[in-house]
This record gives structure tokens, C-alpha cells and sequence, in this order.
């Protein structure tokens, strides 16, 4: 076929639609993999896993190996997992090993760096059916604020967070979810940064500061700081005590108490400059 023909240009716009279809498999697979332990599995059995190997350590029927090895198949061209032997060739299944990659080491649960809980929220149902209303949402009139964002409109004109404080579990889900990606980050940052950011300064109140991670962690590195964390009752309400960090029950947008410096860290994006700006 030459390269510049008709058919050649149909077959590469063609495949663009399927694949821009189908890209949601990617984050599918990722999240059952996720949800199965299969990370957890690989790094339990201490080493590369064959395909029932794995299937004996997870939990699922031995009947579903060949799906789950089509889903492997998939994490491994996204570059989750390694492969030994190659399936694709006919070769012995138990040929064939799978191992961790660093992407998937970031996927093992309860590791420190963990990003696990991010991979549950994100790909869960509640915010995929925000994605599902977002032909909904912006066809919607703009002057009803339950039309705000598509999640508005895909949960009964509640947004996150007022979704969030009616439901315990998701409301769990988001705040570990938001809290496991700063855990690594926020530690560098210090480590790096620290002292020009938080140096000298007698208190500071992170400011929507979820689980109160980041600020323990400032805290720590900077016990002479009283560090604050401000956060609505829903979150607070399912916080353990925490020796480092004083949470404070508000709404940033009525009252945000005195301190020598605010942290904003994954919040004015969950706003529109209209929320955030004042002028008098
Ligand atoms: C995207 S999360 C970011 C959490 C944390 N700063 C982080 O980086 O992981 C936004 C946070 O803002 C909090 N929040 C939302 N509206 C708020 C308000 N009006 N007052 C105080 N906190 C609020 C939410 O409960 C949530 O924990």
C-alpha cells in the first residue's frame, strides 16, 4: 500500500477513533489491577510471578487466567509491569514471568510512596460519571449553580465536596487519595526547599490541608512552627489526633485564622476566579 494513499489515510484516522475510544481500557485495567492486589501480589511473592502463580495469589478463579493475562498484557505495553518469555509467540504460559516495574512498585499498598489510593479515586464510578455528563453540563445554563461542573450535574447539583461530607466512604476515598501523592512530594520539597519556603516563620495554616499530611510533615521538620491545618467538619470529623498539626473547622471562603503564612496546595483549582478573587 503506498503510504500517502486514500485508504492509508482512512486506516490512520480510523484507528485515532479507536483508539481514543477504547483509551479508558487503559485506566480500567490499571484500576483492576489496582483493586485485585496484583502489585501487592508480584512484590508478596518476592520476584517475577508466571500467570498462575499469580492467579493462585489473587482472588479470582483459576478460570479467569486467560482474561487476566490480557489484562497483564495490557498493563505491560503501558509499561506497569515487565515481562519475561513472550506469551504472544504461543510459548508455555508458564514460561512466562511478570514482574514490577518502578511505575508499578508506586502501586503496592501501604508502601510509603504509595499511589494506590489516587488510582481508586480517580478512576472510581463518581467521577467517571462526571466525564459521562459533560455534554449535559455544558449544554446546561450557566446560571444555575447545579449545573457548576459536570460532577454538579452528575450528582443531583452537589459539588465534591458537599458529595463528599454525605458519603463517608467516598468521602475517605478522596482524602487518601489527595493525601498519598504528597506524601513523597512534600518531603522533597522540604528537604530541597524548606528552608527558603517555611524558614523563620512562627505559624502557617495549610489552608483546605485534607488529612493534615503535608502540614505534619512541615511540622515536623519545623517543630518550632505551629502548623494548622483548615478544613471543612466532614474531613476533620474522620481525622486521627495528630501530635503535630492543629485542625481547625471552617470554610476558607468565611474565615481563615492569622498565621505568618498560607499554604494553598490542590485548591484553587477546584474553584473559578469569580470564588477566589475579591475586590472591594
Ligand atoms: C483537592 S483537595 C486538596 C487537599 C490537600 N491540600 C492536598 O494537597 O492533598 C481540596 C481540599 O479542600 C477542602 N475544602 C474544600 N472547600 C473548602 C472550604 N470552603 N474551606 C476549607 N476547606 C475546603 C476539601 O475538603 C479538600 O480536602
Amino acid at each position: 500500500m503506498e503510504v500517502d494513499s486514500p485508504i492509508h489515510d482512512f486506516s490512520k484516522a480510523r484507528t485515532q477513533v479507536w483508539k481514543h475510544m477504547l483509551v479508558f481500557m487503559d485506566s480500567m485495567c490499571l484500576r483492576c489491577a489496582v483493586e485485585l492486589g496484583v502489585p501487592d501480589a508480584i512484590h508478596n511473592h518476592g520476584g517475577p510471578v508466571t500467570l498462575s502463580e499469580l492467579v493462585q495469589a489473587l482472588p479470582i478463579p483459576t478460570s479467569r487466567a486467560p482474561f487476566l493475562r490480557r489484562i497483564m498484557r495490557v498493563l505491560v505495553n503501558s509499561g506497569f509491569f515487565s515481562i519475561e518469555g513472550n506469551e504472544s509467540d504461543g510459548s508455555n504460559e508458564e514460561e512466562v514471568y511478570y514482574d514490577l516495574t518502578a511505575t508499578s512498585k508506586l502501586l503496592i499498598t501501604g508502601s510509603t510512596n504509595s499511589l494506590a489510593p489516587l488510582v481508586r479515586f480517580v478512576t472510581g464510578m463518581e467521577v467517571a460519571m462526571a466525564g459521562h455528563a459533560m455534554t449535559t453540563w455544558i449544554k446546561a445554563s450557566d446560571d444555575d449553580d447545579k449545573n457548576e461542573t459536570p460532577f454538579h450535574v452528575a450528582h443531583g447539583g452537589k459539588g465534591v465536596f458537599e458529595f463528599a461530607s454525605e458519603r463517608p466512604e467516598f468521602n475517605a476515598l478522596l482524602n487518601e487519595g489527595m493525601a498519598c501523592d504528597n506524601r513523597v512530594f512534600i518531603g522533597e520539597v522540604v528537604k530541597n526547599w524548606g528552608d527558603v519556603l517555611f524558614g523563620g516563620l512562627r505559624s502557617l495554616v495549610d489552608v483546605g490541608g485534607g488529612t493534615g499530611l503535608t502540614a505534619a510533615v512541615i511540622a515536623g521538620a519545623y517543630p518550632k512552627m505551629k502548623c494548622s491545618v483548615l478544613e471543612l467538619d466532614h474531613v476533620v470529623d474522620v481525622q486521627p489526633e495528630n501530635e503535630l498539626v492543629e485542625f481547625v473547622r471552617g470554610d476558607m471562603f468565611v474565615q481563615i485564622p492569622q498565621a505568618d503564612a498560607f499554604l494553598l496546595e490542590w485548591v484553587l483549582h477546584d474553584w473559578s476566579d469569580k470564588d477566589f478573587v475579591e475586590e472591594d
